[in-house]
């Protein structure tokens, strides 16, 4: 299996113990705290063994420190309230559930997300503007919600729907529970849905609008006839998603979570790039990296002119990942073919999708799109599989390339595009997720060809 990040990977084995203690540790009562006595943690010993609890110490602390004294937290809700929920699909299907986080009624595109790990990253990634994700990891909750991991300030998607809420937390980083999160962002939470039968149908019948609601008055009729009124099909959700005004980004992945030292090394052998990157709604995890392999990056609106980038003389340019129809934001189209050629740039996701039309290409939609964390990719030029992180819809058709664009990855379980390189203009792109957040770090190499890329523009290559 792919090398996962050891956040993750530490969070997987927390989550795998939560699900055990919850059902051997039942007394505990909502919204109550108390300081229980941690057992020694020794070698070999299990997680699944202790007690549940919640560290409220810092990421940094010891083993000591992490283990010196625990916080039990009960949980949210109870599973035997009445279903308060009503998930209502265009297909006219309705699933009903127990509600958390926001009341109310939200509209939104419905996928599945097959990811294990990563809630947190995941409802924070602002791709998922306009959609709502169906968790099919059946036992959501567990970790909690800390402040660290999220890729971006706020939780874009427009609700959750989950097998099992866990009713407690069990993570020394966690702040506060999936519950009072949902409600903090105004998100609607459902859970108590039979998310495999959910995900079957939308195989079968593709993505499907969806309705959900707390509100008891409206008649189902109501809810499929706004279901079937309402599409994420030419709406620019880019500009929604963006920021405001450019700013710059430094920071670099944490040395607790560094997975390549090599690009630190890398960084320390040169001086910093500097890299233009357009903010589609960009995980913070893509600025990281990009830092961490020693780029200054300054962050520009989606809107921002071209020709302000090109003025700003960057080393590179970067387009980033984002929610919705790629061919509802032609400015963003325009800007990347002023740029191309004229510097190197590099595009993930979204921005695969945006100079893929620069390119010349279509973009179309998928059925049901990749959502999750064990997508095997082919990079043509080498056979190399790599296992990735995907999070998208739509998707270049390749029948529409020029000729001099070379698909350089293909996703193994469609056939799809998922990465091109157009050598005349100085271009690479991925249509999924080598800054993973979550998901494995098989891609992150991506982002050491985007640095050789601007290297070469730098210290042309003498011709012999
Ligand atoms: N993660 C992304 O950038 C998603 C791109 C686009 N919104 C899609 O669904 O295809």
């Amino acid at each position: 299996m792919a090398a996962m990040h050891s956040k993750n990977m530490q969070r997987g084995s927390l989550a795998k113990s939560v699900s055990c203690n919850a059902s051997v540790f039942p007394c505990v009562t909502n919204k109550m705290y108390r300081t229980i006595p941690s057992p020694p943690l020794t070698a070999g010993s299990s997680f699944s063994a202790s007690p549940l609890r919640i560290h409220r110490i810092s990421k940094f602390a010891t083993l000591e420190q992490r283990s010196s004294s625990v916080i039990v937290k009960a949980s949210v809700g109870k599973p035997w309230k009445p279903k308060d929920c009503r998930l209502v699909l265009e297909d006219g299907s309705v699933w009903t559930g127990h509600s958390f986080g926001a009341k109310g009624t939200e509209i939104g595109e419905v996928v599945f997300n097959t990811s294990l790990t990563g809630y947190e990253e995941i409802m924070t990634d602002p791709s998922y503007k306009g959609q709502f994700v169906a968790f099919t990891c059946p036992h959501i909750g567990n970790v909690g919600i800390n402040f660290e991991d999220g890729e971006s300030a706020k939780c874009h998607l427009g609700a959750i729907i989950v097998r099992d809420l866990s009713l407690t937390v069990s993570n020394y980083r966690s702040r506060v529970t999936l519950d009072e999160y949902c409600k903090k962002e105004n998100v609607i939470g459902i859970a108590g849905i039979d998310t495999r039968s959910l995900t079957k149908a939308l195989r079968d019948t593709g993505c499907l609008v969806g309705v959900i609601t707390t509100d008891s008055s409206k008649s189902v009729d109501e809810l499929v006839k706004m279901a079937k009124g309402w599409t994420i099909v030419g709406k620019d959700l880019l500009s929604v998603v963006s920021c405001e005004e450019p700013y710059e980004w430094r920071t670099g992945t944490h040395a607790e979570w560094e997975f390549a030292p090599h690009a630190v090394n890398l960084a320390s052998t040169m001086p910093p790039f500097h890299v233009v990157a357009y903010d589609f709604g960009i995980k913070y995890n893509i600025l990281r990296r990009l830092a961490s392999y020693g780029c200054r990056i300054t962050v520009v609106p989606a809107t921002y002119p071209a020709a302000e980038v090109l003025k700003m003389n960057p080393d590179g340019v970067f387009f980033s990942n984002g929610p919705g129809d790629p061919s509802a934001a032609p400015y963003a189209v325009e800007n990347a073919k002023e740029i191309l050629g004229k510097k190197p740039v590099f595009g993930i996701c979204m921005g695969h999708q945006i100079l893929g039309q620069a390119f010349g290409g279509k973009t179309f939609k998928l059925k049901f799109g990749h959502h999750g964390g064990n997508h095997p990719i082919r990079y043509n030029p080498t056979g190399r599989v790599e296992i990735s992180a995907q999070n998208h819809n739509f998707a270049v058709d390749p029948a529409t390339l020029p000729s001099g664009v070379e698909v350089t990855h293909v996703n193994l379980n469609d056939g799809t595009c998922a990465g091109m390189f157009y050598k005349e203009k100085k271009a690479m792109t991925i249509q999924y997720h080598p800054e993973s957040s979550p998901g494995p770090h098989d891609a992150d190499i991506c982002f050491e060809q985007f640095m050789d890329m601007m290297k070469a523009e730098r210290t042309p290559i003498p011709v012999s």
